[in-house]
């Protein structure tokens, strides 16, 4: 099974003559921080490139102002690099036929199985930092494919590592962002991959970015404690490398965030080590 090419692929060709185009209907975002689109060939006429502006996953649908509509003519041996969330299709081919190679850059960084209870599925934290659950879809003739449940909101700041844990009938989920915040997850319906609900958000270095207003993380790793006997608390422990040396040095021993996960939502309280949902 190979993910890069199923759940984010990286590359693949396209081919357009009369009788099969994308056409207006295809006006779509890809799945990518960037796309490049690289024209091959061969000789055609139409089958235009028209970009509508790039819009967050929240506003995909508002209106197009007329500064923002480009409409570009693809040659062969040329290529166009776009953002993925710039809004785009292509026009009807007139005559000939068109080869193009789209390039989407997203490629994967981690993946980590939803446990087995939960389904066939899976997380992957992209290079751009970006974060989604693919679920396989098997159908008899087709090779195993991987469809999109969910894309997690990463706003401008990257997703560094996330993990699941599993308490009784609940799925947590904890994620450390590149903003040194730490959210936890959980999932509402066993059966719906998609339907999470942000429980708890913190500073994983609370006392010391008051200290150091810039400092963000570069890298962080998260680790489920092993549970004990019927124990009904689930705690997770959470080592980062940040880009203030002070952070990583005077503080070496607060490098290790350790939260404690009750049953139910609220924070009880917030210390630079220990988060208590009760
Ligand atoms: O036909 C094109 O040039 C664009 C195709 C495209 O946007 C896509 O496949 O995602
Ligand atoms: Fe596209």
């Amino acid at each position: 099974m190979v993910l890069a090419n199923c759940a984010c692929p990286n590359w693949f060709f396209l081919t357009y003559g009369v009788n099969k185009s994308c056409g207006l209907d295809c006006f779509h975002v890809d799945d990518s921080k960037v796309t490049l689109n690289v024209c091959l060939g061969k000789q055609f006429s139409g089958g235009e490139l028209f970009l509508w502006g790039v819009r967050c996953e929240d506003h995909v649908n508002t209106e197009t102002q007329s500064e923002e509509i480009l409409d570009y003519s693809h040659v062969p041996g040329h290529a166009v690099l776009h953002y993925g969330r710039h809004r785009h299709g292509a026009r009807p081919i007139k005559s000939g036929h068109r080869i193009n190679l789209l390039l989407r850059c997203r490629s994967i960084v981690k993946v980590v199985w939803v446990p087995p209870e939960y389904g066939g599925g899976v997380a992957c934290i992209c290079a751009d930092g970006t974060f989604s659950l693919w679920k396989e879809v098997a159908e008899d003739t087709k090779p195993l494919q991987w469809k999109l449940c969910k894309g997690f909101e990463t706003s401008s700041n990257q997703v560094l590592d996330m993990q699941f844990g599993v308490l009784f009938t609940s799925l947590k989920l904890v994620a450390a962002y590149s903003n040194g915040h730490v959210k936890v997850y959980e999932l509402l319906d066993p059966l719906e991959l998609k339907n999470w609900q942000l429980q708890a958000e913190f500073q994983n270095v609370i006392d010391s970015t008051s200290n150091f207003a810039k400092a963000a993380c570069l890298s962080a790793s998260i680790s489920w404690t092993p549970q004990r006997g019927d124990s009904q608390q689930l705690s997770f422990v959470l080592g980062f490398n940040s880009n203030v040396m002070q952070l990583n040095f005077a503080k070496n021993t607060d490098e290790i965030t350790k939260a404690i996960i009750g049953t139910s939502n609220a924070i009880a309280s917030v210390s630079a080590k220990s988060i208590f949902l009760s």
